[in-house]
């Protein structure tokens, strides 16, 4: 299984986002949170280290894992606290974890920006119940 480190930078309530390039074979032009595949017997922060440096050059200074995502690949967040301000040649930006499921996002990312949004339930939808 393919092991991918994610970094959830938040600031202000906004976390930051980049696009994959429209070339990019794997989901083009979709917003995603910095991140990518662990190396072959690389521990999953020295993961987020590296690809946080080398995709938005910032410095990663605390960060806190989430429970992973199974799919494809298996995908283990972390929230960070990061150092810097992003430098990338791709589009980035500050959004919500509600205005980030209004863009195109990899289906993958679905259940886990609903679990930042807050579990708030549509006014129509009833009563919460289990699932
Ligand atoms: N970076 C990133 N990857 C994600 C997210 N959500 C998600 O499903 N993925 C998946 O995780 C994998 C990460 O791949 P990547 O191509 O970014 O990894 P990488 O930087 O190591 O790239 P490389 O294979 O070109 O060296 C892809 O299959 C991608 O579809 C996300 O929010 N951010």
């Amino acid at each position: 299984m393919t092991e991918v480190a994610l970094a959830l930078v938040e600031r202000e309530g906004r976390y930051l986002l980049q696009r994959r390039a429209a070339s990019n074979a794997v989901l083009p032009g979709l917003w995603e949170f910095p991140g990518g595949k662990a190396e072959a017997g690389e521990p999953l922060l020295e993961a987020l280290r590296r690809e946080l440096r080398e995709e938005v050059d910032m410095k990663v200074l605390a960060a806190e894992p989430l429970p992973p995502l199974e799919g494809a690949v298996r995908l283990h967040p972390f929230r960070v606290l990061a150092e810097g301000r992003p430098r990338t040649s791709l589009a980035w930006g500050w959004f919500t974890a509600a205005e980030i499921l209004r863009l195109r996002v990899p289906p993958a990312n679905v259940p886990l920006l609903r679990s930042l949004v807050g579990a708030a339930p549509p006014a129509d939808s009833g009563p919460p119940r289990s699932i």
